[in-house]
């Protein structure tokens, strides 16, 4: 069962301004739970994302993700992990330009040794989902913002990720696309029991999660979200 356990999270930087960034951060996320992590600029929102994926070192706690702290692990293990149990969506897309669609799509799926077969079925539902299978054969740059970032949502879950990192995901698109985007991400999640972290300064976006906190002072406090329709 997906499960991600984040405990007691510190985490300070050395320098001139050395302040503590997270002094106390713990969450707790099973199958299917979509979380909205706002704060303000500065707040460590960025470093708590880090912690969780493993690409940074917390001075103390721990983050458990299916049971498994990836920081017990050698660099080797814990990319294999990390691309074996992850997805993310940054505000960029971070498509590759040199791939097609669909090739950028079965990257995770190759980067896993799935087999031919199963990829191509994989990527024609995901692709199918994100009403872009039309379009499997261009390239991104052919693209809106809108549809890269739903290609960039497809390469997020076409693994099965247990947990999908997504990081300011409509920052760079219209209000319109955002919506849509917003919409597909909840969808695809909820459809494959994923855990999705969305870290956002956009009150529409989280107000499309189940939970939201906002990240003030080195931790986490729940806000009472209304549910919106996207
Ligand atoms: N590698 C680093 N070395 C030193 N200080 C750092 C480092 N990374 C982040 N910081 C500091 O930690 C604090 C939190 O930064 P972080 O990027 O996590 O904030 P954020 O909430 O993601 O901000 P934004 O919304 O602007 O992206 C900031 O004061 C930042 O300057």
């Amino acid at each position: 069962m997906p499960m991600l356990i984040i405990e007691n999270l510190r985490k300070a930087f050395p320098g001139m301004s050395a302040r503590q960034v997270l002094s106390d951060v713990s969450l707790r996320a099973g199958p299917g739970d979509y979380v909205a992590i706002m704060g303000e600029s500065g707040s460590g929102k960025s470093t708590l994302l880090n912690l969780i994926a493993g690409l940074d070192t917390p001075d103390s706690g721990r983050v458990l993700i299916d049971g498994q702290d990836l920081l017990s692990l050698d660099d080797a293990a814990r990319t294999l992990q990390r691309r074996a149990r992850m997805g993310f969506v940054f505000q960029a897309f971070h498509l590759l330009p040199h791939l097609t669609i669909e090739r950028n799509v079965a990257l995770p799926l190759a980067l896993n040794g799935v087999d031919e077969r199963t990829s191509r079925e994989r990527v024609e539902e995901l692709l199918t989902a994100v009403g872009l299978i039309d379009r499997r054969s261009e390239f991104p740059l052919k693209l809106s913002g809108g549809e890269m970032q739903r290609v960039a949502v497809a390469r997020a879950l076409v693994h099965k990720p247990t947990l999908v990192l997504a990081d300011e995901p409509t920052g760079n698109l219209d209000a319109e696309s955002a919506a849509e985007v917003l919409q597909l991400l909840r969808t695809q999640l909820k459809r494959d029991n994923a855990i999705g972290i969305l870290v956002t300064h956009s009150t529409v976006a989280a107000a499309t999660t189940d939970r939201m906190y906002r990240l003030a002072a080195g931790t986490l406090h729940e806000q009472s979200v209304q549910r919106a329709k996207v």
